[in-house]
């Protein structure tokens, strides 16, 4: 685990020290949009998709290069589950430079970056350089950018829902996506503690919204339901007991456990969520909280369950279903 300086691999753990014990996340450093008419056009081929199996963020790409019918048009490579000194890394070289390592793509895209060398990266093999990195962004471009290409014109964030989905985004980022991790890396047990009760208090606060609402943003399926469901599907193998996040599970949640399920069970979720790779990620790249790699047994709920639903109003009119 690392960063670049300069240009330069350094190898390093977080710096919570500075943060009173806190982590605190990175803005990601690409942040550039695919549109007609611009520097970087739609295309077909063009762009190219490198992931984790097991990351939240890099997650909600992979679902929606699926949902938008985008399989064909943007390639996708998949990082090595392990994440250690070298950052992330392929299994086999890379297919467009025979690349070992992710930041090795960073310094071909910026020869002097400096930040950290996180997934998912949306590149551009004409420019030879990352369009974004920021996976709230990818995941908009892939909603609209390619529709004229694709014909799939399924909208996940509708104008007319976007204040909605906005509001909700903040607290589910802040508290529950990225909560997850505030407590499993604090470095202190104050911070922990309160990282982990604002945790479950969003996550109550969904249960009852869930009790009301089909979905997040009412009853249309949208970009924060994505943004949710790849956090809540690692919740119990991985976070529950790993991340420390254990006041209570997501099978303790009736509304929660029925929407998690009702979600990987939507038409080609399921193929984009390996457990195996969520767990030997975790449970291996991370030696301060798991010095061990003990890799913890559990895999959370029957997701293939009945998930009991279907007597609040879904409206499926926008999206091809
Ligand atoms: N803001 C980024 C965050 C991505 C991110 O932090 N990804 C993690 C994997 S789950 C990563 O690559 N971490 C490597 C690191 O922090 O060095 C996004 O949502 O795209």
């Amino acid at each position: 685990m690392g960063r670049l300086v300069e240009g330069q691999w350094v190898d390093q753990w977080y710096d919570t020290d500075s943060n009173g014990g806190a982590f605190k996340r990175e803005d990601a450093g690409f942040r550039e949009w695919v549109a007609a008419d611009t520097r970087f056009a739609p295309d077909s081929g063009r762009y190219h998709l490198y992931v984790s199996l097991a990351c939240p963020w890099a997650h909600r790409t992979l679902i929606m290069r699926r949902l938008k019918g985008l399989e064909e048009h943007i390639g996708v490579t998949v990082v090595h589950p392990h994440m250690l000194e070298q950052g992330w890394e392929f299994a086999e070289p890379e297919p467009l430079y025979g690349y070992r390592c992710m930041h090795q793509l960073y310094t071909h895209a910026r020869v002097n970056y400096t930040g950290r060398v996180t997934v998912p990266v949306l590149w551009d093999r004409r420019e030879e350089t990352i369009v974004n990195n920021e996976s709230a962004e990818i995941i908009r471009i892939f909603n609209s950018a390619f529709d004229a290409l694709t014909g799939n014109r399924d909208d996940y964030y509708p104008a007319a829902l976007q204040d909605e989905i906005e509001r909700i985004n903040e607290r589910v980022y802040s508290e529950i996506n990225n909560g997850v991790y505030k407590a499993g890396f604090a470095t202190d047990q104050e911070v922990y503690e309160q990282a982990c009760r604002e945790l479950f208090s969003a996550l109550d606060w969904l249960e009852a919204l869930l009790g009301e609402r089909r979905y997040l943003a009412g009853s249309r399926l949208t970009l924060a339901d994505w943004r949710l469901f790849t956090t809540l599907v690692r919740f119990d193998p991985v976070y529950h007991g790993h991340f420390k996040c254990n006041l209570r599970r997501i099978e303790d949640y009736p509304n929660l456990l029925g929407y998690l399920r009702e979600l990987y069970q939507y038409p080609g979720i399921a193929d984009t969520v390996d457990f195996s790779h969520i767990k030997q990620h975790y449970y291996y790249s991370h030696p301060t909280i798991n010095p061990n790699r003990i890799v913890a047994l559990g895999m959370g709920p029957d997701l293939l369950a009945p998930h009991q639903r279907d007597g609040l109003t879904a409206d499926t009119s926008q999206q091809g279903r």
